[in-house]
């Protein structure tokens, strides 16, 4: 009998294709997990930015929630975009349901600089879902907004990882240099030890969607049973691949390349 390794998403959506529920279920794919997703809000959006939100119904979010895991399995789940309280609040009363390893990105605005979250529900996701994740990923000014101090250094962000864990209860926190100069520094606080996961910094603007694949990378390797060091390590693998085979598609900050890892079997079919 075929046995899968089952993700779940729970996001916005990217009609462009490059963030967002549709970046998740690509890269699950790639990564050969089942994907499965429920959306928290669909969104007006491309390359260039944000042009409209429309906010699923609460019931509906509810509904999505239960249907997905009263009859799925779901071996790594990750949240994206989660527009409000209310929102939050939906997917915490709905955790108890799933017993499996939770990553949030903690989307608050898109590249282009649009809100994707309403500001009061910041707060609330910090004190009230944090606790529950196996591993959070912000990228700097998220993680400066969750610890209400500013990054600068590395030494800065070893710091604000290990406050994430200590001070507001995530298990994990990855916080991501991709915003910095210089080399592509990541740094992960797991409880006990810091560990960096570094690249060279790609020259392009293609970057849209970048923290979404990385995010979805690590949910897919969980759903396989790979431990969380060795998770972030292969993902950061992928989205470094994805981001130099990046597109030059749109007008604004172009996609991943979600298939860049198979150009090499590619190649060798051709
Ligand atoms: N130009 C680049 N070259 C190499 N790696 C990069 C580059 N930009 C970002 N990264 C890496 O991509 C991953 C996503 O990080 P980033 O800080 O960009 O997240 P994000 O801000 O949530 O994503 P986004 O840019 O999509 O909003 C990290 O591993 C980061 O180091
Ligand atoms: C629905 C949704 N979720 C997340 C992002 C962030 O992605 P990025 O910062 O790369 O634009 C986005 N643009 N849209």
């Amino acid at each position: 009998m075929n046995q899968a390794a089952c993700a779940l998403t729970i996001a916005g959506t990217d009609p462009s294709g490059g963030a967002g529920i549709q970046a998740d279920l690509k890269t699950f794919q790639e990564l050969k997990s089942y994907g499965m997703s429920v959306i928290t809000s669909v969104v007006a959006q491309n390359t260039t930015g944000v042009k409209d939100i429309h906010d699923m119904p609460i019931d509906m979010l509810k509904k999505q929630l239960e249907a997905v895991s009263s009859d799925m399995p779901i071996h790594a789940f990750k949240t994206g975009m989660i527009a409000s309280i209310e929102m939050m609040k939906a997917i915490k009363s709905w955790l108890p349901a799933v017993a499996a390893p939770y990553v949030m990105d903690p989307v608050m605005m898109a590249q282009s600089g649009d809100p994707l979250m309403e500001e009061e529900s910041r707060l609330w996701l910090r004190d009230n879902l944090l606790p529950y994740t196996t591993l959070v990923t912000p990228n700097i000014p998220e993680a400066e907004d969750i610890i209400g101090e500013s990054i600068q250094s590395i030494e800065d962000m070893k710091e604000a990882a290990e406050q994430i864990v200590t001070s507001f209860g995530a298990s994990a926190a990855l916080v991501k240099g991709g915003h910095r100069k210089g080399q592509a520094i990541d740094v992960l606080f797991d409880g006990s030890d810091i560990h960096t996961f570094s690249s060279k910094r790609i020259d392009t603007e293609n970057t849209h969607g970048t923290g979404c694949t990385y995010s979805a990378a690590i949910t897919a390797h969980l759903s396989h049973g790979t431990s969380l060091i060795e998770a972030i390590e292969q993902s950061k693998y992928f989205v470094t691949e994805a981001i130099r085979h990046s597109f030059e598609l749109g007008q604004g900050s172009g996609p991943t390349n979600h298939f860049a890892t198979r150009e090499e079997v590619f190649n060798k079919w051709l």
